[in-house]
This record gives structure tokens, C-alpha cells and sequence, in this order.
């Protein structure tokens, strides 16, 4: 079981690393098969078969995106893949991130893994199935710069203060990126503290940007931050210090 599950976070580190171009479109090296193996297996990245439906991606451009945040989206996915001078394509500096409802949906496990995957568990930003009304949102990674930007369009289902954002949806925005963030450079991490100061509301059905930086590593510990602005980045909304400890994921989910 714990190996299973370190092959989900193992794929989910490879998704922050590697150019999707390498692991799907190369010719087929071991090195290629393993990890496409992997990440199909861990990820839910199937390709279409008779045996398995395809997980629904939510990171994906839907109806009710509103156009900044389709420019937005287009902006760094357009970053994802350059053209040479030569004319070839090739990986850029960011790389969108998938997004299902399910972290270990997709995997395959032991007995253990099953029970799990039986339960009714949905990710929390992921559970509406309703577009537009609740997260709507897409996360960008650079390993270079360590960072990562998500896009986050605010649904009419998280007003908290009347026409804003509830102050806790706004925080389970930041544990996600900043969690995703922690995840693709240290590998399984809980969250160990996040301090947020709240500086300006965000109004309800706005698209606002999310960055989050590494800080540093000390040990077990991720330390990272992360700010909430509006999109031409005039406006700070919140600005967040965090840090995740890097666990053993058999230890958690046995509880020992
Ligand atoms: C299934 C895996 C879960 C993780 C998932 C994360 C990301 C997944 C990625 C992608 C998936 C897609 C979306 C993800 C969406 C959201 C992510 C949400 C993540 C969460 O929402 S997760 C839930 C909330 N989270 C908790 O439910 C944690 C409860 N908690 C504990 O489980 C323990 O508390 C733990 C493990 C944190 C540490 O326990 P431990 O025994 O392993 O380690 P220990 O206590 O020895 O601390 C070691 C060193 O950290 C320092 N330290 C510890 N805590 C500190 C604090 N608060 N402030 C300052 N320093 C602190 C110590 O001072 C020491 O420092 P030093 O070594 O220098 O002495």
C-alpha cells in the first residue's frame, strides 16, 4: 500500500520535473516507458481503452471561464511549449498541472488501496460538479524559478462577506497551491502551519493570481510563501508564510 502510494507523489514530483513532451511524444526509451508507466498508473493519465474511462482533467478550459481567465490560461500555457529557431518544439519553462477529483482514484494498489478507493472521498476544491459555481482553477509549475502560479476564478458558492470570497475558501486556495507546490519539490508533505494575512477583499466571480515561492528547505521542512493578487498584480489581496513537513505516507494512513 505504501508503495502504491509512493508511486502517486512520485508521479506527482515527475509531473514538476519532467517535459510532457518527454514522457508522452519521445521515441520510447526504458527510461520514457518507466515513467510514462508511472505516471499513468499513479496519475490517471490513461489513454482511452476499452478497460478504463478517461478522469475527468478540471484544470481544463470550460464555459464558465470568464476571458481574463482564459487569457490568463492561455498566457502560460502558450509557455509550455516553444518553437526553436530551427522551427522544432520544445518544452518551455511552465508546465499546467492536471487536476482530478480523486488523488488516488486512478491508482492501482493493494487491499489496502481499495477500501479507499471505495469510500465516497473527493478532493474539497474538487466536489461541485456544477461549472463556474465553486473553484475554478488551474495551477502553472516552473521548476527553475521553483515557483508556481494558479489561476483561481471565485464561484458564487464561496461568498463569505456578501459579494466577497470567504476568507477560508481563500485559505483552501492557498493550502492547495502552496500544498501542490511543497508536494512537487519535497515529495509527501502535510501541512504544518500557514499564517495568511487577509489585506483586501476579493470579490465574488473575480479571477485573481495566486504565486507561490520557495523559500528554503531545511531538513523535513518546506518553508514557502505566497501571495493573492489581482491580475495585472495592482492589487494585494493576501500574503502568506507556510511550511510543510515532509512525512512517511504509510505512517499516516495507518495511523501509527
Ligand atoms: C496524503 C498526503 C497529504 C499531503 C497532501 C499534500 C499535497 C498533495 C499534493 C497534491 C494533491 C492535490 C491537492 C492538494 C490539496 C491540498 C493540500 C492540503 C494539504 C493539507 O491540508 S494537509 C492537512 C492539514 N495538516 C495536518 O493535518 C497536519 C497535522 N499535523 C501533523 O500531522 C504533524 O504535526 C506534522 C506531520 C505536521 C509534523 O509532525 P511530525 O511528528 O512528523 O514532525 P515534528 O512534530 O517532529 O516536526 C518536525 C519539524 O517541524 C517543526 N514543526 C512542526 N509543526 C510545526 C508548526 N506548526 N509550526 C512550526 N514548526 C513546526 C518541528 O518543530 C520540527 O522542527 P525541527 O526538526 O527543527 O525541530
Amino acid at each position: 500500500m505504501a508503495r502504491s502510494l509512493g508511486r502517486v507523489f512520485n508521479g506527482f514530483q515527475r509531473l514538476g520535473s519532467l517535459s510532457p513532451m518527454k514522457a508522452h511524444l519521445s521515441q520510447p526509451s526504458a527510461t520514457s516507458v518507466a515513467v510514462r508507466s508511472t505516471l499513468v498508473r499513479s496519475m490517471g493519465l490513461a489513454l482511452p481503452s476499452p478497460f478504463f474511462s478517461k478522469p475527468r482533467d478540471f484544470s481544463l478550459p470550460n464555459s464558465s471561464w470568464s476571458s481574463e481567465m482564459k487569457r490568463l490560461y492561455e498566457h502560460y500555457n502558450s509557455q509550455c511549449e516553444v518553437e526553436t529557431e530551427a522551427g522544432e518544439k520544445q518544452e518551455g519553462p511552465w508546465r499546467r498541472l492536471p487536476s482530478y477529483n480523486r488523488l488516488l482514484k486512478y491508482a492501482t494498489g493493494g487491499v489496502y488501496l481499495s477500501k479507499i478507493i471505495q469510500s465516497q472521498a473527493r478532493l474539497f476544491t474538487r466536489n461541485i460538479k456544477e461549472t463556474g459555481a465553486a473553484f475554478e482553477y488551474v495551477l502553472f509549475v516552473n521548476s527553475e524559478e521553483k515557483k508556481c502560479v494558479c489561476i483561481f476564478q471565485a464561484g458564487h458558492l464561496l461568498e463569505g462577506p456578501p459579494g466577497h470570497v470567504h476568507g477560508g475558501a481563500i485559505a483552501t486556495m492557498i493550502d492547495t497551491v502552496t500544498g501542490t507546490h511543497a508536494t512537487i519539490l519535497s515529495g509527501p508533505v502535510m501541512t504544518a502551519n500557514l499564517n495568511i494575512s487577509y489585506r483586501s477583499p476579493i470579490p465574488l466571480g473575480s479571477t485573481v493570481l495566486l504565486e507561490s515561492t520557495l523559500d528554503r528547505k531545511e531538513g523535513r521542512k518546506t518553508f514557502i510563501t505566497c501571495k493573492v493578487t489581482s491580475t495585472d498584480g495592482s492589487k494585494v489581496h493576501t500574503e502568506t508564510t507556510a511550511l510543510f513537513v515532509s512525512i512517511n505516507i504509510g505512517h499516516l494512513l495507518l495511523g501509527g
